[in-house]
């Protein structure tokens, strides 16, 4: 939230220098405040571990946040139950007519699998078209940074050799971003995907910028200049043990894995990892519901965006 000062206050035109955010009192007076409709469409299998980990962070913020829960149509869910999704899902047919303040789209395990291939691809491409003119701003997370890169700009992904698998150090890119303000010089976050997208591709994109990176898992933050579109290719919103069920999972499989970098204690997996991101996650959400959704949106939003 912003602070709010007497209009000729000194102290206003310093902070403003350094980019805190002050709003003068006849800017306060004249906002008018309602609860922010934010949608979160769950492309995870696991549904409600997600619905968990993306809650607590939008939850920790002092806006009042209307959720509504979306799932694709088009695809038949494996691993979450008929009677979840009818009782806390709608799909974008139920509210496509309506306007959001925010729309977060997570992440998918279908990396390897074509863009066009993934059975609810045309749906959607659908929600992302109407995100532009229907949502102020639009988070996506992981796959769905790459989905949204691909179809917004037609930035590829490209299959790794190895899994970035771990706990990666990541820097920030440039100074005076709304979104990366309070970031550490050096923060960490859980990478977890067979694909990448490349710098050099996005850089041949005049309507996007790196906002942050890491020198061992690539590519982190990327905006549209405008703010409306931000692709985070990492899982900051992961539980402290999130990562240790995908190694047991993929252990057990048999399948050949490496163990997830900077994570376990010692590297040991009989230790009991401990979480070095929570706080990045958190202040990356309230950066992006305060700047990206809250002081950008329209009061009346169906006349605005
Ligand atoms: C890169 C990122 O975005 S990371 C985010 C993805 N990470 C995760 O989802 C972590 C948690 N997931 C998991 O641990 C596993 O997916 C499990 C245990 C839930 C299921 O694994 P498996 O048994 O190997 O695969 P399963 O056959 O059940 O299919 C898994 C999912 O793949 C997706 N999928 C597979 N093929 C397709 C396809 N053609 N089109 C769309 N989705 C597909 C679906 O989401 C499916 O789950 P759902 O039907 O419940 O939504
Ligand atoms: N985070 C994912 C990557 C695969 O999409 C997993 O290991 O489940």
């Amino acid at each position: 939230m912003p602070i709010k000062v007497p209009d000729s206050l000194p102290a206003k035109e310093i902070l403003n220098n350094e980019n805190i955010f002050v709003m003068d009192e006849s800017t306060a007076f004249h906002q008018d405040i309602r609860p922010l409709r934010i949608a979160i469409l769950n492309l995870m299998p696991t549904k409600e571990t997600t619905e968990t980990q993306l809650l607590r962070l939008i939850g920790n913020t002092p806006l009042q946040v209307e959720i509504v829960l979306l799932h694709p149509k088009t695809h038949t869910s494996k691993n979450t139950s008929h009677e979840h999704l009818e009782s806390f899902y709608k799909t974008f047919e139920d509210i496509q007519d309506q306007y959001y303040d925010g729309l977060v789209i997570t992440g998918a395990p279908v990396e390897h699998l074509n863009f066009e291939d993934v059975n609810y691809w045309e749906e959607l491409k659908d929600i992302m078209d109407w995100s532009r003119r229907n949502v102020t701003s639009t988070f996506h997370i992981c796959w769905a940074s790459q989905a949204g890169l691909y179809h917004h700009f037609g930035v590829p992904k490209y299959e790794l050799d190895n899994k970035i698998f771990g706990v990666f150090p990541h820097t920030t890119e440039k100074q005076n971003v709304n979104l990366l303000r309070g970031f550490d010089e050096m923060f960490f976050v859980p990478q977890s995907r067979h694909t990448e997208v490349r710098r050099e591709d996005i850089e041949k994109i005049g309507d996007l910028d790196i906002l942050s990176e890491s020198e061992e898992s690539g590519v982190y933050i990327v905006a549209s200049k405008d703010g409306r579109q931000i692709f985070v290719s990492g899982h900051s919103e992961y539980d402290p043990l999130s990562l240790k069920y995908e190694y047991d999972r993929d252990k057990a499989k048999g399948l050949d894995i490496d163990l997830p970098k900077n994570y376990f204690p010692g590297d040991n997996p009989e230790k009991l990892p401990f979480s070095t991101w929570r706080s990045h996650a958190n202040l990356l959400f309230s950066n992006w519901l305060n700047y990206y959704v809250y002081q950008q949106t329209p009061y009346d939003l169906g006349a605005g965006i």
